[in-house]
């Protein structure tokens, strides 16, 4: 069962009336980043390594930026705190999808804080304006955890 912007909303600080949708949250873009190098994954986690991440773009310090067609890390500016027994999804916004470019989200892990990276693909060029409201996440709740996030990327 999908948990509404009225309780849901409860799990950010500092939301903007905007952000509240009708059952999920629209997402501030805070930094872009390029891919630099090549990722390595594997079973356990041992070689896992993220390609360098160069920063192309900050809210904080830049008014827009324009993005040709390609692959890029999107850093989301709301810091989110998901409860235990929730888990949820991203979406890209539709707009985002009707200028041609798409967001790929995984899985928001029950117990998961931080501020959530998305990648990004852009196939037409687009502007991107500092804490756009780029992606929308959905939280639902998560019967039977076996267990809540404590990995990697918590509070980061
Ligand atoms: O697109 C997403 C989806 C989730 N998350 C956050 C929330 C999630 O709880 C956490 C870890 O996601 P996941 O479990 O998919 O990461 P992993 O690659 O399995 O890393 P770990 O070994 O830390 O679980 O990252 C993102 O930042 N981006």
């Amino acid at each position: 069962m999908i948990i509404g912007p009225n309780k849901s909303k409860n799990f950010f600080d500092n939301l903007k009336d905007e952000q509240i949708q009708q059952c999920g949250i629209d997402l501030r873009v805070w930094k872009i980043f390029k891919l630099e190098g090549e990722g390595v994954i594997d079973f356990s986690n041992e070689k896992r390594k993220l390609p360098n991440y160069i920063e192309i773009f900050n809210s904080e310090k830049d008014e827009f930026v324009r993005l040709e067609n390609g692959v890029y890390i999107v850093k989301i500016a709301d810091y989110i705190k998901i409860p235990n027994n929730i888990a949820a999804f991203t979406f890209p916004r539709s707009s985002l999808l009707r200028m041609g470019a798409t967001l790929y989200s995984a899985v928001h892990d029950p117990g998961y804080e931080g501020r959530p990276e998305y990648l990004l693909q852009v196939f037409n060029p687009i502007t991107i304006h500092k804490y756009a409201r780029i992606a929308q996440i959905v939280f639902f709740e998560c019967k039977d955890v076996s267990s809540v996030y404590n990995g990697i990327y918590k509070g980061k």
